[in-house]
């Protein structure tokens, strides 16, 4: 199973970057960061859709959309590890982690998605989202291996 995180933004060096490092270097599963940016200056509602064109040509083709957004489902780490681990089991080939910008996702978006996915209802900077969301994978993939790094 190949995993896509596709997020809106380029992050420079610092310490989000050097987060979003740390936990992609340790994941297994074959990942790639796709770095998306409309340099048009558009008005809210149109960037926010072109935004969403740009994620979703930037996932594989069928792949298995999952959309960040704070009005989304709050799982719980062994949840998640459960989602991943009951697509890789199933043969999913692809699966696509879309990360929005300033403006988040618009309500089109969202419905495309397989599951949409909440950190909680408080909102974090973008580049901060992409570093847990990292986090939150390796510790599935080390959840799945009986790994004791994750302890509830
Ligand atoms: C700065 S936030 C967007 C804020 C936007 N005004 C909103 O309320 O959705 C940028 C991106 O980070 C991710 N993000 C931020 N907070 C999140 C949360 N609590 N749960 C899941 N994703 C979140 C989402 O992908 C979001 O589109």
């Amino acid at each position: 199973m190949k995993i896509t995180i596709a997020a809106i933004g380029r992050a420079t060096r610092g310490p989000e970057r050097d987060l979003y490092d740390h936990y992609a270097g340790r994941i297994r599963w074959p990942l790639t960061l796709r770095e998306l940016e409309e340099k048009r200056k558009l008005p809210a509602p149109q960037l926010m859709q072109r935004e969403g064109e740009l994620l979703l040509e930037a996932a594989p083709a069928g792949a298995t959309l999952v959309m960040l957004d704070r009005r989304g489902k709050v799982l719980d780490s062994e949840a998640f590890a459960a989602r991943l681990g009951s697509w890789r089991d199933t043969s999913v080939s692809d699966v696509a982690f879309l990360i929005g910008g300033a403006d988040g996702h618009t309500e089109a978006m969202l419905r495309k998605a397989r599951l949409v996915l909440s950190f909680g209802a408080m909102t974090w900077p973008h580049l901060l989202a992409r570093g847990m969301l990292a986090e939150q994978i390796y510790r599935a993939q080390q959840l799945l291996a009986g790994h004791p790094y994750h302890r509830a």
